[in-house]
């Protein structure tokens, strides 16, 4: 067995809850049957299970079990709800508002119908992450068809003002899509309160199985209508064709029920171990959280560490803690996170990010072990970082930037 490294990565994915696995467990094997044979045993027992978890997965967000649509993830769901908008009301207008700091699922699919003839603005948000409500009302016009917020932001965990963005989309009569993937399941989401006309949420991001989500739709208005966009058999009300995945659905179904009821005490528990966290690592000379502190989830901290290159900063780690970097320093990629560029992070901050990402299964002694290893770790690869050299010899001011090499 590998000796692997401490996850703190769960923003990324989460581990299964062996509460979900056991339940996904007979769905495989003896229940093995499509949701859709209506003829027989097997079938009905799959139906079953599929109608018990939209019971779950509506009643964790506050909606009606007709009105969630079981997807492959979040992605699809994105891609559903914003292009099925999209489809829908052509006649109407082709303007979507979003936001910089959207995971891609949502930026790259605004970029895909721009096209096809969208117009979409991009708000920006301010250095903490948030957007400006004032101009985003500003925003709409008489051709605005969709606004896409997500609720919390998964390199920041920054919260936004869901509220208040839902009640500006309801007073203008636009559709409100909020990707509430890192959310849900963490920290109590509503979407009558909040005013949310669609919502993603991904089983991955909360302890459940990879490759199953939902979007919630709200039936109960009208106006809100989605053009599918998988053709076939006609389930999920023609919403989304396709054998339903019923061991994923079933797991997706118990993690809400399990969400529901330990979401706040796990909250409770992950943000006291993150603010110890935060706290240690605040006292390493020259680093920053990024983000809202105030407005953030409560198992998420953003912190960089300046004067250390960003690709050796994450390699630091690779056999000590499982970690995320703010920057995609890869082969493909070599820009910084557009997402801490947007809250005006300068390059050499946003390239020496690194997400901690805490979880059900993260312990009191884990995060013990990364102050300890991050602090040692810091001090070790400034020791061997050109730019720290530079600074301590008064060749940097505290407040340069530099460019990547
Ligand atoms: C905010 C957000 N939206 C969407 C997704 C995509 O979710 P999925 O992996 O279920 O497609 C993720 C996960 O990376 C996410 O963090
Ligand atoms: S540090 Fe190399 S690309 Fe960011």
């Amino acid at each position: 067995m590998l000796d692997l490294p401490v996850y703190l990565d769960n923003n990324a994915t989460t581990p299964c809850d062996p509460r979900v696995l056991e339940a996904m467990l007979p769905y495989f094997t003896v229940m093995f049957g499509n949701a859709a044979s209506r003829s027989h045993a097997f079938g009905w027992s799959a139906e079953a299970a599929v109608d018990q978890a939209r019971e779950q997965v509506a009643r964790l967000i506050g909606a009606q079990p007709q009105e969630i649509v079981f997807t492959s993830g979040a992605t699809e769901a994105v891609n559903l709800a914003i292009k099925g908008v999209f489809e829908t009301y052509a006649a109407k207008g082709n303007h979507i508002i979003t936001c910089q700091t959207e995971h891609k699922a949502v930026l790259d699919t605004c970029k895909h119908l721009e096209k096809k003839g969208a117009v979409v603005t991009y708000l920006p948000v301010n250095s903490e992450g948030l957007p400006d409500l004032a101009a985003l009302e500003a925003a709409i016009t008489p051709q605005t068809i969709l606004i896409a917020f997500m609720y919390a932001n998964n390199e920041t965990g920054v919260i936004h003002p869901v509220e208040a963005i839902g009640a500006i989309a309801k007073k203008h009569g636009v559709i409100y899509l909020c990707d509430a993937s890192q959310a849900v399941g963490k920290i109590p989401v509503n979407v009558l309160n909040d005013h949310i006309d669609l919502l993603t949420l991904s089983a991955h991001k909360m302890y459940g199985p990879k490759g199953v989500g939902a979007l919630y739709v709200r039936r109960r208005d009208p106006r809100v209508k989605l053009t599918a966009q998988m053709d076939g058999g006609g389930h999920e009300r023609g919403m989304r064709s396709g054998t339903l995945n019923v061991p994923g659905i079933v797991g997706l179904g118990k993690a809400c029920e399990l969400a529901q009821q330990e979401m706040l005490s796990d909250a409770k528990r992950l943000s006291l171990m993150r603010n110890r966290l935060q706290d240690a690592l605040l006292q390493i000379e020259h680093a920053y959280v990024n983000g809202s502190v105030e407005h953030r989830l409560p198992h998420v901290m953003n912190i960089s560490f300046k004067y250390i290159e960003g690709t050796t900063l994450l390699m630091g780690f690779n056999k000590t803690i499982a970690l995320s970097s703010g920057s995609a320093c890869t082969a493909a990629s070599m820009e910084p996170s557009y997402v801490l560029k947007a809250l005006g992070i300068g390059d050499d901050l946003a390239h020496a990010s690194l997400r901690f990402a805490l979880g059900r299964f993260t312990t009191d002694e884990q995060i013990d072990y990364a102050i300890r290893t991050v602090t040692s770790t810091v001090q070790q690869l400034r020791a061997q970082s050109p730019l720290w050299e530079m600074y301590q010899e008064g060749h940097l001011r505290d407040s340069a930037s530099w460019a990547h090499p």
